[in-house]
């Protein structure tokens, strides 16, 4: 890691944790150099390495009790960070600079900020400074702002990267439109700080006193529905929270580095004005990158027609130049029916699409249901139409004897593992979980999340292998991204599905 910051260009250090970093705003080049190089592949290895070997140490030395304490009140801090994020601190923050804000001006400018409901107009509200200072200090605590001195917060690093950009005049004039033009980090926070925090807090009472006979799934015993996710965010009433979903769609491509999902499949041997699928592509997240990427190329972003119908303009003036050219359309398509015959602007209708993308789509269902996902595109496939799933690829928590794929998640090890599984992620004799621990928490938390959510998961490779074979997919090959559990799937049509 130091080796690769020294010989930068402009001999520039990591990113210190009390700088702030907006990333809508411009950098001077040895700030944004400094930036840039946290995602360097051997610098992102090491950094998990880091994080990997803190967490195994923590839970070493920490008091049992304390860990204990910390864990089982994680709920306190989310529901810190949803302060935060719902009384725009971040926002109101960057506008008071790097001395920070007393947390008296802050409570009364967040106050003036409020809005009375997810869709309405601002309804200003008392905030009381001394409890909002001890949500603040707790959040500094876990190092996601600073106290600058008493009563006084400023952003931090992790705080600037909560950032939505706007302005406090922009958000008091339009609060519902806060995450429009947004990378969506925000509305990530927002909404697993709504739906999937309440959701968690039925998981147990879900999967071990209900057992699944009543409820189909935490999120329906949670909110005493029984519909399904996606059916219920188009209910009444929870307008708000459906265009908030697609933004925190965005967000989650923080998952992965963008170099990632470029360079994850061979995007650029592909002809020219070959049409890619993107199914269930919620506002358009993935294709706007590759197509901005790979101009020769055509997507097609297909999901629930109330999605389709508020992407463009989600966007705000964001990637217009896509939109307008055609070259990223959206089309209504439920993936549970037959793939329908559909026009891209400027080739006319297309039979057999080059790829179908699948991106974060199979962790949504249970097997039975992402199996009807894959045969409907398996049947609207052509013999050389390639399916590429982008989902989270779970190694266990020890070493996996029975792999065919060696050690995986050194640098410039990514391509290594062409089968799939993986035996550990660190060299053989390392005292750090073979999974990576910390580091790989986020996949394990995705699939939970899935699970309470959906009843669906993040699966193995094997798992995945055998679903793709059930439908009529062969796995040809695995690409496993660099620094995260993401792994870009491909397979091709199997004869005679
Ligand atoms: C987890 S999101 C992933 C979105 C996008 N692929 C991405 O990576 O940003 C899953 C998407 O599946 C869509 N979806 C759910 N049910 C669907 C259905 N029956 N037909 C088409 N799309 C559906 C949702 O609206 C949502 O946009």
């Amino acid at each position: 890691m130091e080796k690769t910051y020294k010989s930068a260009p402009s001999k520039v250090d990591y990113p210190h944790l009390d700088d702030p970093y907006y990333s809508t705003q411009k950098h001077a080049p040895d700030v944004a150099m400094a930036e840039a190089l946290t995602i360097e592949p051997r610098v992102f290895a090491a950094a998990n390495r880091i994080v990997a070997a803190c967490g195994q140490l923590t839970a070493t030395v920490h008091k049992p009790f304390y860990s204990l304490v910390e864990s089982v009140n994680a709920g306190a801090f989310l529901a810190c960070l949803q302060v935060l994020e719902s009384a725009n601190v971040v926002e109101i923050l960057r506008e008071a600079g790097p001395d920070g804000l007393h947390v008296e001006e802050i409570a009364s400018k967040a106050g003036g900020l409020h809005r009375k409901t997810e869709d309405g107009r601002p309804g200003p509200v008392s905030l009381d400074p001394a409890k909002l200072g001890r949500v603040l200090r707790l959040l500094a605590t876990y190092h996601w702002l600073r106290e600058v001195k008493p009563d006084v917060f400023a952003n931090n690093r992790l705080s600037s990267f909560l950032d939505t950009g706007k302005s406090t005049k922009e958000l008091l004039r339009s609060p519902e439109e806060k995450y429009d033009g947004t990378d969506g980090v925000a509305a990530y926070l927002a909404t697993s700080g709504d739906e999937v925090f309440k959701v968690m807090s039925y998981l147990s009472d879900w999967l071990v006193d209900d057992g699944g006979a009543n409820y189909a799934s935490a999120f329906n015993l949670a909110f005493k529905t029984p519909l399904k996710y996606y059916d219920w965010l188009e209910e009444p009433g929870n307008k708000g929270r459906m265009r908030r979903f697609g933004h925190s769609m965005n967000g989650t491509r923080q998952w992965e580095l963008a170099e990632n999902v470029i360079h994850g499949f061979a995007w650029d041997e592909l002809p020219q004005d070959a049409v890619v699928v993107d199914v269930g592509g919620g506002i358009g997240s993935v294709s706007v990158i590759l197509a901005e990427a790979y101009p020769h190329l055509r997507f097609v972003v297909e999901d629930r027609a109330p999605v389709v119908a508020i992407a463009p303009q989600a966007w705000g003036s964001r990637h217009a130049e896509l939109f307008q050219a055609g070259r990223v359309s959206f089309h209504g398509q439920d993936f549970f029916q037959p793939q329908g015959l559909f026009r891209v602007p400027g080739i006319g209708v297309v039979h057999e699409p080059t790829v179908y993308l699948l991106r974060a789509v199979a962790h949504n269902w249970p097997d039975e249901k992402v199996w009807e996902i894959l045969l409907n595109l398996r049947r609207a496939a052509g013999p050389q139409t390639k399916l590429l799933i982008v989902d989270n690829l779970l190694p266990y928590a020890c070493v996996d004897d029975e792999s065919a794929g060696g050690e995986n998640g050194r640098s410039g090890d990514a391509e290594s593992d062409a089968l799939g599984t993986v035996r550990s992620l660190v060299p053989d004799g390392s005292p750090l979980l073979p999974n990576l621990g910390r580091a790989s928490a986020n996949g394990y938390i995705l699939d939970i999340t899935m699970l309470g959510r959906f009843d669906a998961k993040e699966r193995t490779f094997r798992e995945m292998d055998v679903l793709a074979r059930s439908a009529g997919w062969r796995i040809v090959r695995v690409k496993r991204a660099v620094g995260s559990l993401w792994a870009y799937i491909i397979a091709e049509p199997l004869g005679g599905a």
